[in-house]
């Protein structure tokens, strides 16, 4: 058993985490006053409970609504950097080392801000979470992910402000939204532009659609990590009974797919978000979570928040609620935080020091 002090102590890596979904009820409430913005609740608490009510929806559509608020009061310079800088240090205090954050620049323009000043807007308020984090005596280093969302058509454009600021806090990009109907493909310009820069992106699939959206991210975008990716487990023969009752599979029987077996082969990262999953409906129970599966065939897999607002998470929680349902020790959860590392789009010296003079110490110290 891993003691709550202990999860919370460990050094943690977060790969899938959005901006606009992770503010503090507080934050919100004061920010939707300064503007006059009408908020369903106004005690942080009730507000707090409302959005993870209201993302308890059963449909990525639905879940997707609740952001309406949190974008509204993201629309100047001040409520962006305070945002952003809140962010940096709610990770910080749940023992994140490294984290990379993504929101749509083109969400945030309603207020009359262009594009580079919301992502400097961003900056600002990372470099500021990271020292008072530091004063705090939490070490965190955090990066820009810049989504485009898939419904719109702005995609070249995000993917040109991703390469503009990729030596400025920007390390990818993504993009997201609802996905039924709007499959990778139709980004394929932002995506070859992207390749031909040698930058990195992860794209949001297999989460509320199947093979066809986690294939298409791969083989015709070229995705380097998969944003959920859960539906990986539709290509995987017995998944069903396994996800049931894992302890009963003969885990050297299971079969994959093509391009299941692809997707473990080339080690690609999968970034899993188990009660955003819940909630949406790509999963219905954590211990039924195809996480677990997944893990168990040695995928490269990765635990995510995804959205902390809308799912009353923090990442040690997520942790909390996998150790319960599968039984991870601290050694699992080490697995999955060097994992993490290894398929950040930090440079690999960075990531090798991260990986070498934090969290390997750490965990060595803890397991010994
Ligand atoms: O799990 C998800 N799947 C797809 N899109 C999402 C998810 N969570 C958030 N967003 C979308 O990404 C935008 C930028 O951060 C958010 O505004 C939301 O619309
Ligand atoms: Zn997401």
């Amino acid at each position: 058993m891993i003691s709550r002090d202990q999860m919370l102590a460990a050094p943690k890596v977060l790969l899938h985490d959005h901006l606009d979904g992770g503010l503090r009820p507080g934050t919100i409430a004061e920010l939707a006053a300064d503007i006059g913005h009408t908020l369903p609740r106004t005690d942080p608490d009730e507000l707090g409970a409302w959005f993870v009510e209201s993302a308890d929806s059963g449909s990525l559509e639905r879940y997707l609504e609740t952001f309406d608020h949190t974008v509204a009061v993201m629309q100047n310079s001040a409520a962006i950097t305070r945002v952003a800088s809140e962010c940096v240090q709610d990770l910080a205090a749940d023992g994140v080392v490294y984290a990379e954050i993504r929101y749509a620049p083109e969400q945030h323009l309603n207020g009359g801000l262009s594009l580079d000043q919301v992502v400097e807007a961003v900056r600002e308020g990372f470099e500021q979470g990271e020292v008072l984090a530091k004063a705090a005596g939490h070490q965190i280093v955090v990066r820009q992910l810049l989504t485009a969302m898939r419904h719109q058509a702005r995609s070249m454009e995000i993917a040109e402000l991703a390469i503009a600021y990729r030596d400025a806090g920007v390390a990818g990009f993504d993009i997201a939204g609802a996905e039924a109907g709007f499959p990778p493909t139709r980004h394929l310009d932002a995506f070859e532009y992207l390749q031909r820069e040698n930058a990195h992106f992860t794209i949001h699939a297999g989460e509320a659609f199947g093979l066809p959206s986690i294939w298409q991210a791969i083989q015709w975008c070229g995705a380097d990590r998969l944003g959920h990716g859960v539906r990986i487990v539709d290509d995987i023969a017995a998944a069903d009974s396994a996800l049931l009752d894992l302890a009963s599979v003969d885990l050297a029987k299971v079969e994959l797919g093509r391009l299941a077996a692809y997707v473990r082969d080339r080690r690609i990262p999968l970034e899993m978000c188990p009660s955003s999953n819940l909630q949406t409906g790509a999963a219905d129970s954590i211990a039924h979570h195809p996480i677990g599966l997944l893990t168990a065939l040695k995928f490269r897999v990765t635990v995510n928040t995804d959205n902390r607002l809308m799912s009353g998470t923090t990442l040690s929680r997520e942790f909390s609620l996998l150790a319960e349902a599968f039984g991870y020790d601290l050694a699992d959860i080490r697995w999955f935080t060097i994992n993490a590392m290894k398929s950040a789009f930090l440079p690999f010296e960075q990531r090798l020091a991260l990986i070498n003079t934090i969290i390997k110490p750490w965990y060595a110290d803890a397991l010994a």
